[in-house]
């Protein structure tokens, strides 16, 4: 007996248990998605399959007429969804269908709690997909057969212990699920039930969905239900509307339908933020319809994300695109774009360098960042809840996207000294406007943690003069503002990088004053760059500090240290450019130090000022043992 025909048990991947219970307990009050979910994926299996035909016309092995029915029968207490889409071969059930193994579900899991409340929340990021069978079912049968093959297989599961796969004998292509309804579920093994539900669910999917007719008596000239009549064969009949949301006038969609469509296309069970719906005419003529969704994707963090931008020609679906028709940026975004002006046998290749795509990009590029723009004009609670989301990522645009660095910016959030508080919700606009009389640039100071950009030693002279500073502590955002160099013809500037020029926002005493601590503090200068020669470039007095000894500036074009630290545990040779040391003479160390007749003694007292200049800036020491010894052996002298 071959492998394939043998009846063979296999275990779920691991977790799937945690998994499925969690999502029977979040989807209890709204089970019928099940539906939904197991009609998409119908839907997606008659969309793949007719853009295979496209190059294969035999795959429709004569039946073109793609379509996913509903049966039920409420003796056996069954619901069954067929399709006769692409199908799945023995080795992508086990794949695609035995296993939870989607990238980013290890770390999902991680993140749960054991709270159901919260880990509900969380299912939210988790599409729910073919799981969600087994919220109504105890038992799901599913059999299918690859389109151009002629195995089939069944897999069933009681989303337990496992599952079993075994040959099957299905004369047709396509995937059949058969439901095997829990006692307390029977209700939807009704076909007014199942009507309902697919009418609010799945009425606008660019598919029919079939059901059979309901049979109706018929009746004798007295209005008598006729007996010993013939049983007719039955008759399938659609019953959603089948009639692509996008296709359709703004005018006649409904917000709950534009939300239903979103769940249908981005596998999604929450509403989305916001969407934006065009029918575009002119040079090119396309459809758009591209949403915001409220919660980042499990994925959204991986190299390669699953899903994106449907692309349709002509209302045929062509694939799933997720690098040409959106930028990296907006990675979140889901949708459709239907073009008239594309062949239909456009392949993967011409997605990669087409003009008419680009345009498409370009144009839907600004939908989005319109539709952002005015969701934070209009809305800044609700722009605030897809800041906290998608922030990160859209801070990757400024950089990526040049030509729309304007725009991008003003989305921007920021958190600020303004209130010191973590929360990014300070715009580039609001900084600007409360920039000082003389104040020419932005200052924004970067750092590993949000506490460490908050607590920076660079900071103490920009807070006794009372001029705002971002705090900026996401990984991103050094490569953000590498693109990010100014706004609002603003010079966007490192508080820790270069030399500090606050121009007009020092007066000729303060001016006055610097020069005079500078020149006193000329020999003791001297005496420190001789000693740290090999760590540092130079060694300066400092206009930052004001209760601070001594603070590391990197030159303007520098990395900051956290970040240099970072590439070089990632395996990147990093430039080793040496630092400047600054510091602050009036400091009482400092003073101390310039009376120390000990050479030695000195020499401790400047190492372990360099060190901790660097270790407040994020950095990573060079001999900490050497470093702690120091310190111990000061502390000893002056106990
Ligand atoms: N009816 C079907 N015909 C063919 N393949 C299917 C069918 N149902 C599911 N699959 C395959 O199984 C995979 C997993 O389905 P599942 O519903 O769990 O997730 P999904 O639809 O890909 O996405 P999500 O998890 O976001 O819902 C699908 O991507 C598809 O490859």
């Amino acid at each position: 007996m071959s492998q394939a025909q043998a009846k063979e048990s296999m275990q779920f991947q691991t977790e799937v248990n945690q998994l499925l219970q969690l999502m029977i307990h979040s989807l209890y009050s709204n089970k019928e998605i099940f539906l939904r979910e197991l009609i998409s994926n119908g839907a997606d299996a008659c969309d793949k399959l007719r853009f295979n035909a496209i190059s294969d016309d035999s795959l429709y092995e004569g039946d073109g007429d793609l379509r996913v029915e509903v049966e039920f029968d409420e003796e056996a207490n069954t619901v069954t969804i067929r399709d006769n889409g692409i199908g799945m071969t023995r080795d992508q059930v086990i794949e695609h269908i035995g296993t939870i193994a989607k990238s980013g579900t290890k770390e999902f899991l991680s993140k749960l709690s054991g709270d159901a409340a919260k880990d509900s929340n969380l299912i939210g990021q988790f599409g729910v997909g073919f799981y969600s069978a087994f919220i109504v079912a105890d038992k799901v049968t599913l059999t299918t057969r690859a389109a151009g093959t002629t195995e089939s297989v069944t897999w069933e599961s009681d989303g337990q212990n496992g599952f079993t796969l075994e040959a099957a004998d299905k004369a047709s292509r396509g995937t059949e699920i058969i439901l095997h309804l829990k006692e307390e579920e029977k209700e939807f093994a009704n076909g007014y039930r199942l009507r309902n539900i697919i009418s609010t669910y799945s009425d606008h999917i660019p598919l029919p969905v079939k059901m059979l007719k309901q049979p109706t008596p018929e009746y004798d000239e007295e209005g008598n239900v006729k007996e010993d009549v013939e049983p007719k064969a039955p008759e399938w009949e659609v019953v959603n509307k089948a009639n692509a949301l996008w296709t359709m006038p703004k005018s006649e969609v409904s917000d709950e339908q534009y939300q239903e469509f979103y769940k249908h296309i981005a596998h999604d069970w929450q509403d989305a933020l916001a969407w934006s719906h065009n029918h575009v005419e002119g040079n090119l003529e396309y459809k758009s319809l591209l949403y915001v969704p409220a919660k980042a994707q499990m994925d959204l963090w991986e190299p390669e994300q699953r899903n994106g931008i449907k692309l349709y020609v002509q209302r045929v679906f062509i694939m799933d695109d997720t690098k040409n028709l959106m930028p990296r940026y907006m990675r979140f975004v889901r949708g459709v774009i239907d073009s008239n002006d594309l062949p239909l046998n456009v392949s993967r290749e011409i997605l990669q360098s087409n003009k008419t795509i680009d345009s498409m990009k370009k144009a839907s590029v600004k939908k989005v960042l319109g539709l952002l723009g005015s969701m934070a004009k209009n809305d800044a609670e609700k722009y605030q809840s897809f800041w906290d989301e998608f922030g990160k990522v859209l801070k990757e645009g400024p950089t990526e996207d040049a030509s729309n660095k304007e725009q991008i910016a003003k989305l921007l959030r920021f958190s600020s000294t303004h209130t010191d508080a973590e929360k990014q919700d300070v715009t580039l606009e609001d900084y600007v406007s409360r920039m000082q009389e003389g104040q020419e640039k932005i200052y924004y100071v970067t750092a590993d943690t949000f506490t460490a950009a908050k607590n920076s030693p660079h900071l103490e002279v920009f807070r006794a003069k009372g001029i705002e500073v971002l705090l900026l502590s996401d990984r991103v955002d050094e490569w953000m503002i590498s693109g990010l160099t100014e706004f609002d013809g603003k010079q966007l500037q490192s508080v820790a990088k270069g030399e500090l020029d606050l121009g007009k926002l020092d007066s000729e005493e303060d001016k006055e004053e610097q020069k005079k601590v500078e020149d006193d503090a000329q020999s003791l200068l001297k005496q420190l760059k001789e000693v740290l020669e090999d760590k540092v470039e130079d060694v300066r007095v400092s206009h930052r500090l004001t209760s601070s000894p001594s603070c590391i500036v990197l030159n303007e074009h520098d990395m900051a240290l956290y970040m240099q630290q970072l590439m070089k545990q990632a395996g990147h040779a990093m430039p080793s450019s040496k630092p400047i040391l600054e510091i602050n003479p009036t400091h009482p160390m400092l003073v101390r130090m310039e009376s120390e007749t000990d050479d030695e003694q000195f020499k401790d007292w400047a190492s372990i000022l360099f060190d901790q200049a660097l270790l407040a800036e994020g950095g990573q020491l060079e001999d900490p043992a050497g470093f702690v010894h120091k310190l111990n052996a000061l502390m000893l002298k002056l106990s």
